[in-house]
């Protein structure tokens, strides 16, 4: 059966589990003709790495370009009011697990921000260091960002959009100087201290935006959980699946399977080499978190 086989492939690979242990999982179906799969067994797995950090992400509630089915990228749109109660639900949930955290971390992005704020409100922890950094942004969706994106796909075909959105290494045309939203984006006066000139994308693909993520991860994010800091990561779709790709060591090709939800915040546990013991854990439960997926991957669908 394709999906125990899927899960066993990827939680050998992790973790050598063994049999004994009630373990519930998002895994990638391996045909791609879906988001993902859920796998929930009453034998189970046990891990016998130990689990020695913990960290915590979320993507944004939705946003008011979400909600438009609009590619937003580096544009700054604010959380619509169901993004707000997707954020409110996310503290409540993390409340709920008995969650505390030492830093957080997010993108320049207000939508990032105010999802982060709204937690730490829900969690009474307003108070702890956050760290804002362009390399968490969403991916820059270049001469694509402000089109909707089912009309895209009406215009261009499905197949195309589809690549543009999920394809690991073939960017959207870059955004031109004289595209609607490019003064917006490059004279940001909150882009004063980075990117620098060199470094500040007019398009990313997934590859391009993950060359410029894992910096942050490796030298920031990994010292920080060496030194024992409880950490939370709230940032957006494409920046968090170019982490998830890396924990999980996904092929080019399984990442393209993968819709983030909006707002319902997964924990990653790791061993001590920073390897998944246990990936992906949403704080929601499978039915919520499946069709929120599947509401992602249909957004690129003709109407
Ligand atoms: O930038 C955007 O439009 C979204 O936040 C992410 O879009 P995607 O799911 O189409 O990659």
């Amino acid at each position: 059966m394709v999906i125990g086989h899927t899960v066993l492939n990827l939680a050998r690979s992790h973790t050598n589990w063994v049999p004994g242990q009630i373990l519930t999982r998002i895994v990638f179906d391996t045909q791609l003709n879906s988001s993902f799969k859920c796998y929930s067994s009453g034998k189970g797995y046990i891990r016998n790495k130990m689990t020695k950090y913990t960290i915590v992400m979320v993507r944004h509630g939705e946003s008011e370009w979400n909600q438009k089915n609009l590619f937003c990228g580096w544009y700054d749109a604010d959380l619509s009011p169901k993004g707000i109660e997707e954020a409110q639900a996310a503290g409540k949930a993390l409340s709920d697990g008995k969650f505390k955290f030492d830093v957080a971390h997010t993108s320049m992005l207000g939508r990032a921000q105010k999802t982060l704020n709204t937690i730490l409100t829900a969690l009474g922890q307003t108070d702890i260091p956050i760290s804002k950094t362009w390399r968490l942004n969403e991916r820059h969706y270049g001469g694509l960002t402000g089109l909707n994106k089912a009309e895209t796909a009406e215009k261009y075909g499905e197949d195309q959009v589809k690549i543009w959105r999920r394809s690991f290494d073939i960017p959207p045309p870059p955004m031109e100087q004289g595209h609607a939203y490019y003064k917006a984006i490059v004279e940001d006066p909150r882009y004063k201290d980075g990117p620098s000139k060199a470094e500040f994308p007019m398009f990313e693909s997934l590859k391009l935006t993950i060359e410029r993520t894992l910096p942050y991860w490796n030298d920031t994010i990994i010292p920080q959980l060496k030194e024992g800091k409880k950490i939370i990561i709230a940032a957006h779709g494409n920046s968090l699946r170019g982490i998830v790709k890396h924990l999980d060591n996904m092929s080019d090709e399984a990442i393209m399977g993968l819709n983030l939800p909006t707002g319902i915040p997964f924990v990653y546990e790791l061993d001590d080499n920073f390897k998944p013991v246990v990936s992906m854990k949403f704080l929601g439960d499978e039915e919520t978190v499946k069709k929120a997926m599947e509401a992602v991957a249909a957004q690129g669908k003709a109407k």
